[in-house]
């Protein structure tokens, strides 16, 4: 079975290859429990009814339907690893079928489409709650180094059943975001689902790209005629 580490702006995982083989729940959950102390979840690459399948787990052991960060790695691992030939890549997920390429900044995926944001207030805390493949709570702040992450994090995630989305808007075209994940259970330095969520939510004007500045890095979400992709670098770290 191989085993490779990779980092997406910062978002840490494992790729489990089990193309060949099979494993259960119960082992994919304890191979995660073991093996992803210092990861941020793990991508199980597999091969169902003739087509590839990335199986997320969030480093807690649980199956999540959907990491945008993940997906843009497992991209990178197919054509890596010479399993795709040509620059265009198609798997299942729990979420759906997700495309995507590699391009001059890393690897761009069509993500899983918003549903219709509902606005919320949690102890006083007011944002939106969506979901783009897994469920955000974006709340737009006036300075998120101003926000303590994991104290509010956490206290809403025992409200919500969500990942957790700080965003403070730079200019017109730029967010910058900090997430506290469920299933991680802390801050992450990247969030591809919860970048694509809340430049959703901040894209009141329909641009066609919003660069949105995470912890870890910098990642693009386009908003195209057929879909609203996401784009960012990829390491085999
Ligand atoms: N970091 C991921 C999100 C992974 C799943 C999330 N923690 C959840 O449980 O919903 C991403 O890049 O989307």
């Amino acid at each position: 079975m191989i085993v490779e580490k990779f980092t997406a702006t910062g978002n840490s995982f494992i790729v489990c290859d089990i193309l060949d083989s099979k494993l259960s729940d119960e082992e994919k959950s304890n191979f995660v429990l073991k093996n992803s102390k210092d990861r941020d979840g793990v991508i199980f690459a597999e091969k169902r009814d003739g087509q590839f399948f990335m199986d997320y787990f969030n480093k807690d052991g649980n199956r999540a339907s959907f990491c945008g960060n993940g997906a843009r790695t497992f991209l990178y691992y197919l054509m890596k690893k010479g399993y795709v030939k040509e620059n265009f890549v198609k798997f299942n997920t729990y979420a759906g079928e997700i495309t995507g390429k590699l391009t001059k900044n890393g690897v761009m995926i069509k993500m899983p489409a918003p549903n219709m944001p509902q606005k919320l207030t949690i102890d006083s805390f007011s944002g939106f709650l969506l979901n783009v493949g897994v469920p955000h709570f974006v709340i737009f702040v006036g300075n998120v180094e101003n926000i303590d992450v994991s104290k509010i994090g956490k206290h809403l995630r025992e409200k919500l059943n969500s990942n957790i989305n700080f965003v403070q808007e730079l200019d017109g075209k730029t967010i910058k975001i900090r997430t506290f994940e469920r299933g991680v259970e802390a801050e992450t330095l990247a969030c591809g689902s919860g970048t694509t969520a809340s430049a959703y939510v901040f894209n009141k004007n329909n641009l066609e790209k919003i660069e949105v500045k995470a912890r870890g890095g910098t990642l693009f979400v386009h908003f195209l005629n057929d879909g609203i992709y996401l784009e960012g670098g990829v390491e085999n770290v």
